[in-house]
């Protein structure tokens, strides 16, 4: 099986006819590895060629500036693919240091690869004076270790190289992991660099402004909007006379950018090594790394999800939401964020109830449905189970149009034969929970009672039920052959013993704190909504060493992510599809059943605040 990263994985096969330039696999290099490298570095898996666009324009109508503008360089959708690539496979750091008596964070992930010209590397890896350099210099220990370009990007440098007719032996990158991140005014233009340097400056991912003003008149100004796989050229007197930045903007999803540069002394080798990789260590995106790696590498498809995903459109994201967003996912106890799918945007909504519990992050699959996801208990796990904000987290969702919601939940288990690690999905719930939580959205005179006989949607439920992951066992209705009760109690504190068994005894198969009123709420919404429960313990009913902790909670919650994400890229798959198959419409209208005040009787404000989740109901 091939490597895949998730979006990899969703994005049309070769199998997949009605793909019109699918990135083609590259027959297997082996990664590269170097002494410096604190990992190797995988070759790029597909093949770029077909997707290169080399024509550009020239922009030089302003004074001293001198800039080839490739709109795009790189087809749109496979530069989001390249960002995603590049994004889990290289070493990325968060470089500080200190100037002026102080420490400069830097605000943004960066790394670089490459050697100046005195230097280059022998096929062991060693760096051997450069033969071809003219300069007397005696080549003297680096400072730093050079880190040679790696396969995956001497494959884009060369692309570049071709359209640009100019030779780079740097390669720079960084990675604004969101709007947050950024770059101030600079220009680079560095002595080591030479005079009036070439730099090519490749965008993956978001779109970002890119402003330039004059040095000598800063009312003399540039900017356009860099979109993914644009690359722009700066040339001549450009950095001499010209400054750069990214601002900072709200709710930008990820972007790469990706330098070429050629540095001719050694000290443009320390400079940019010292500045860009500094002398920590790479941190969250080494980690978020393995795990992706581990998880492709043990893929298994599944033929049909495969065959059936659709092609992705060659149009760039959007960098504000304006399609409705079918889909969502609530991450639980241990699983805050949604780091598999590229985001394209983090949105910030407040309902007639108040703001969710954290802001919604957007990613779209490859073939560019967007899917919602939010952290029940706040980024930080801030919210307990009996103050997470229910019904703003479900208004928030239904005003962006979600259809479906794929919950996540932490669960103990109350047989013995789910044992942590196993995946559970209910059917069923009994409510444990004291009446502190607002539990529905008809207050105010407007008064509804809604069926609750099946807490979730069967459609979503069998969808989830039809989901199988090699090694991960599964309980469900069809595995156990009858329902699956979860008990959902209060908290914060786990429960009693003689709780633990009388829910044994009423036949619970699972416990959380958290299926209520989410569930409820949902379907007062209209949303189908399934839940993926994940065992992480005992409870108290066995013995006593089995005793519940949140340690355990968390261990096996951190052990069982590979196995969410692998069950989550079928779902998503399968939802996908059913989507255009009337998944997601089951509740549909349902509401219109269960509403016991008279329409005369209901205030116009009630009205209006319920049309926030029942859009059209008294239009
Ligand atoms: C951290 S242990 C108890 C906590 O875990 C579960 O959370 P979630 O359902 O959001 O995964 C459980 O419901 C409790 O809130
Ligand atoms: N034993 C337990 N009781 C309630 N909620 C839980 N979440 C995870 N384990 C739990
Ligand atoms: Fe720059």
């Amino acid at each position: 099986m091939s490597k895949r990263t998730l979006d990899a994985f969703l994005l049309p096969s070769k199998r997949c006819k009605r793909s019109s330039s699918p990135l083609l696999e590259q027959s297997s290099e082996s990664p590269s590895t170097h002494d410096s490298y604190p990992f190797p570095i995988s070759a790029l898996p597909f093949n770029l060629d077909a997707h290169i666009l080399p024509a550009s324009k020239r922009i030089n109508n302003l004074k001293d500036l001198d800039i080839l503008s490739f709109t795009p360089f790189i087809q749109r959708s496979a530069s989001h693919t390249l960002f995603e690539f590049l994004r889990n496979e290289l070493p990325w750091y968060r470089v500080e240091y200190p100037a002026h008596n102080r420490i400069v964070k830097t605000p943004r992930f960066t790394t670089v690869f490459g050697i100046d010209d005195t230097g280059i590397f022998a096929g062991d890896g060693s760096i051997v004076e450069n033969p071809r350099f003219y300069s007397t210099q005696i080549l003297k220990v680096y400072k730093c270790t050079p880190r040679p370009i790696p396969s995956c990007l001497l494959r884009l440098k060369r692309y570049v190289e071709k359209a640009t007719g100019e030779k780079f032996n740097f390669c720079l990158l960084n990675y604004y992991k969101d709007g947050d991140d950024s770059i101030s005014y600079h220009s680079d233009d560095e002595k080591f660099l030479g005079k009036n340097p070439c730099i090519a400056s490749l965008t993956l991912g978001e779109s970002r402004e890119f402003l330039m003003k004059h040095k000598g008149d800063s009312s003399v100004k540039w900017k356009t909007n860099l979109v993914s796989g644009d690359m722009i050229v700066m040339r001549g007197t450009t950095q001499a006379r010209w400054l750069h930045s990214i601002p900072k903007r709200k709710f930008a999803g990820g972007r790469i950018n990706i330098t070429f540069r050629k540095a001719i002394v050694r000290g443009g080798t320390e400079n940019y090594n010292q500045y860009n990789i500094g002398s920590g260590n790479c941190k969250v995106f080494k980690i978020m790394r393995k795990l992706i790696y581990s998880l492709s590498m043990e893929w298994k498809a599944d033929e049909d999800a495969m065959l059936n995903v659709l092609t992705p459109e060659e149009k760039p994201l959007p960098s504000h939401i304006i399609d409705t967003v079918p889909i969502a996912v609530i991450g639980g106890s241990g699983f805050y964020s949604f780091d598999a799918l590229t985001p394209v945007a983090k949105l910030e909504i407040s309902t007639p109830w108040g703001s969710p519990s954290s802001p919604i992050t957007i990613a779209k699959t490859a073939s560019g449905t967007p899917i919602a996801f939010l952290a029940r208990h706040g980024p930080g796990h801030t919210f307990s189970p009996s103050t997470v904000p229910y019904r703003e987290n479900i208004a928030a969702l239904k005003s962006l149009g979600v259809k479906i919601i794929l919950a996540f939940s932490a669960v103990g288990s109350l047989q013995e034969e789910i044992s942590p690690g196993d995946f559970v999905v209910p059917t069923q719930v009994i409510d444990r929970t004291k009446g502190i939580r607002p539990s529905s959205f008809f207050e105010d005179g407007l008064i509804s009672h809604v069926s609750f006989a099946d807490p979730f949607c069967s459609d979503v439920e069998e969808v989830i039920d039809s989901v199988r992951v090699d090694g991960l066992k599964i309980h469900s209705k069809k595995t156990l052959g009858r329902e699956v009760t979860l008990i959902c109690m209060e908290g914060p504190a786990f429960s009693t013993r003689a709780e633990s068994n009388l829910y044994r005894s009423w036949g619970g198969d699972a416990i959380n704190m958290s299926c209520l009123p989410e569930s409820k709420l949902a379907l007062e919404a209209e949303i189908s909504y399934g839940m993926i429960c994940m065992a992480t313990d005992y409870d108290c009913w066995r013995d006593s060493e089995d005793i519940v902790t949140v340690d355990e909670v968390t261990a096996v919650m951190t052990g069982n992510v590979m196995n969410a994400m692998k069950i989550l890229a079928l779902l998503l798959a399968k939802c996908e599809r059913g989507l255009t198959k009337g998944l997601g419409e089951k509740r549909k209208g349902q509401m219109k059943f269960s509403i016991a005040t008279k329409s005369d009787f209901i205030s116009k404000a009630a009205k209006e605040k319920i049309a926030f989740i029942l859009p059209g109901y008294w239009s």
